[in-house]
C-alpha cells in the first residue's frame, strides 16, 4: 500500500466528503477542491464539513484544501470527481491546466447534460483522456453510512487493472470492502439508471403503493437496466453483482436515498421545482431521466419505467394515471 499516492477529490458535497474520509484512512495527504472558501476555512478549524456529513471527522492536517481547481489539477496525479453531473461542465470550464496526463476517476452517478455522455466518456471525448486512464468509483454506498463507518462495498471499474487495484487500496479499510472490474461503461450506466428507478420507487411510495408492488417494480427495473445497458455496451457482465443490482436495491429501498425522497414528493403531488427546493441535496435521477430517455429512443430499448418517469417529470403527466398505465406493463 503506497501511502504517498497523489490523489485529489473534486466536490464539496456528501459523496466527496465521504470519499475524503475513506482516503485519509490510508493516505498521508489528500487534495480536496471545493468552491466555497468559507467551508474550507471551517474544515481547517473544526475538522469537519459544516454542510454535509457533519459527523464525519476529518483530520485537516492531512488535507490539502483549495478553492483553486487549477492548483489541484497541477499538483495531483489521480483526480476523483464527485461534483453532481449538472454542474460538472461549469466547474471544468475553470480549467487552464491540462488533464491529459492525469488519471481520472468518476464518482458521479449521472449523465453530463451538455453532451449526453456518461462521465467517463465525457472525459474521453472532450478532454482526450484515454479510456485506460479513466476509472469509475461505484457500488451500493450511501455517504451517510460511510460517515457512520457501517460496512459498505465499493466497485472500482477500470480497464487498467493496476490503476483499479491502487485505487482499491487507497479506499479500503475495516468498514470499506472494494471489488474491481473492467466494465467502465456498464457500471456507469447502471449507476445512472438506478437513480431513475429510485425516483420511480419514490413516486410509487408517494402514491400509496406498498411493498408488494415495490418488489415487482425493482424486479422489472433490473431487467430494464439489463436491456438498456446491453444496447449501449454489450459485454459479458453479471447484472446481479453489487455494482448493478446492489446499487439499484440500496437506492430503491434506503431511507437515505435522495432520488427516492425526490420521487416520493412527486408522488405526493409536489411539482419538480418545489420538490427540488425542499431538498438540500441533489437528486441525480431528475437529470438522468431526460438523458436516458433520449438514449433509449436512439437505441430502441424497451424501457416502460424510464418512460413513465419521463412523462411525469418532463411532460407534466399525472403521476397517478401514469403509474396506473405502468402497472399494466410490468410482470
Ligand atoms: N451521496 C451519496 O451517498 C452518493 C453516493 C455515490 C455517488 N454519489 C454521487 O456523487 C455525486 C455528488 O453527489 P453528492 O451526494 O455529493 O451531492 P450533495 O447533494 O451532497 O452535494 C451537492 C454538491 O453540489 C454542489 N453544487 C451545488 N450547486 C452547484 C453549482 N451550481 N455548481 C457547482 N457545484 C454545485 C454543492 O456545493 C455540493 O458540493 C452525484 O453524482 C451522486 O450521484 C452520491
Ligand atoms: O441517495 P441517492 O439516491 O442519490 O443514492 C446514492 C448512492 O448512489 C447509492 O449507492
Amino acid at each position: 500500500m503506497n501511502k504517498h499516492q497523489k490523489i485529489a477529490v473534486f466536490g464539496g458535497g456528501s459523496w466527496a466528503t465521504a470519499i475524503v474520509k475513506m482516503l485519509i484512512e490510508n493516505l498521508e495527504t489528500v487534495g480536496w477542491y471545493m468552491r466555497n472558501e468559507q467551508t474550507i476555512a471551517h474544515i481547517k478549524e473544526n475538522d469537519h464539513n459544516p454542510k454535509y456529513l457533519r459527523s464525519a471527522e476529518l483530520d485537516a492536517n492531512r488535507l490539502d484544501l483549495s478553492s483553486d481547481i487549477n492548483y489541484m489539477v497541477a499538483k495531483y496525479d489521480v483526480l476523483i470527481f464527485a461534483i453532481p453531473s449538472a454542474f460538472l461542465t461549469g466547474e471544468l470550464s475553470k480549467l487552464k491546466e491540462s488533464l491529459e496526463s492525469k488519471t481520472i476517476f468518476s464518482a458521479i452517478k449521472g449523465i453530463v447534460p451538455e453532451t449526453g455522455l456518461i462521465v467517463g466518456e465525457h472525459f474521453n471525448r472532450e478532454y482526450n483522456i484515454p479510456l485506460t486512464n479513466i476509472g469509475v468509483i461505484t457500488g451500493p454506498c450511501h455517504a451517510e453510512e460511510v460517515a457512520m463507518e457501517r460496512l459498505s462495498y465499493l466497485t472500482i471499474a477500470c480497464q487498467d487493472e493496476d490503476i483499479a487495484k491502487k485505487m482499491a487500496e487507497a479506499l479500503q479499510s475495516w468498514y470499506i470492502n472494494v471489488k474491481t472490474t473492467d466494465d467502465i461503461i456498464g457500471t456507469e450506466y447502471a449507476a445512472v439508471l438506478k437513480n431513475i428507478y429510485a425516483v420511480a420507487a419514490g413516486i410509487a411510495h408517494g402514491l400509496g403503493y406498498g411493498d408488494n408492488f415495490q418488489s415487482v417494480l425493482m424486479s422489472n427495473a433490473i431487467r430494464e437496466m439489463k436491456r438498456f445497458i446491453k444496447k449501449v455496451h454489450k459485454m459479458k457482465r453479471n447484472i446481479n453483482n453489487s455494482a448493478y443490482l446492489g446499487d439499484l436495491l440500496v437506492t430503491g429501498y434506503s431511507t437515505f436515498s435522495r432520488n427516492r425522497m425526490f420521487g416520493n414528493m412527486i408522488g405526493k403531488g409536489y411539482t419538480v421545482k418545489s420538490a427540488q427546493h425542499e431538498m438540500s441535496m441533489i437528486a441525480e435521477g431528475y437529470y438522468a431521466t431526460k438523458s436516458a430517455y433520449k438514449i433509449k429512443e436512439e437505441k430502441g430499448a424497451k424501457t416502460p419505467i424510464i418512460d413513465a418517469v419521463y412523462n411525469i417529470l418532463y411532460d407534466d403527466k399525472d403521476p397517478k394515471k401514469e403509474f396506473k398505465k405502468l402497472t399494466n406493463k410490468l410482470d
